[in-house]
């Protein structure tokens, strides 16, 4: 059971061959073993978090797939980010760091 009093952070994941997963649960990981609560989800499962009501830090692993493309489980979360229109500070609550996995710049 989780103590309310350890802090807590969201980390988000995008991964196509599994290394992104890998790093976001070494985090997750990390997190616990320095008590931190990481709540680990894939971006695809978009009804177990909500960005709009986060209020803990968000950690994005994602890697690159295709040409430049997001992976398969993070397609519908960039495509809806992508497609919907947000005022200048839709996010301004959102405390994150996004790390980007690639082999190319
Ligand atoms: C088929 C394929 C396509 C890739 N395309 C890109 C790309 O367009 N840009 C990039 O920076 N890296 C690209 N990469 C490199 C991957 O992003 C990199 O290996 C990453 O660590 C894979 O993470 P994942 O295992 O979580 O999917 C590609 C790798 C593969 C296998």
């Amino acid at each position: 059971m989780r103590n309310i009093m350890q802090p807590r952070f969201l980390v988000l994941y995008g991964s196509q061959k599994g290394q992104a997963q890998s790093i976001a649960e070494g985090i997750a990981e990390d997190a616990q073993d320095n008590g931190l609560v990481a709540e680990l989800k894939c971006l695809n499962q978009t009804d177990e978090f909500n960005l709009e009501k986060e209020n803990a830090p968000v950690v994005f692993i994602v890697s690159t797939t295709g040409d430049g493309e997001p992976p398969d489980n993070a397609l519908k979360f960039v495509k809806d980010i992508k497609t919907k229109t947000f005022s200048t500070d839709h996010y301004k609550h959102l405390c994150y760091r996004h790390r980007s996995r690639g082999d190319t710049e």
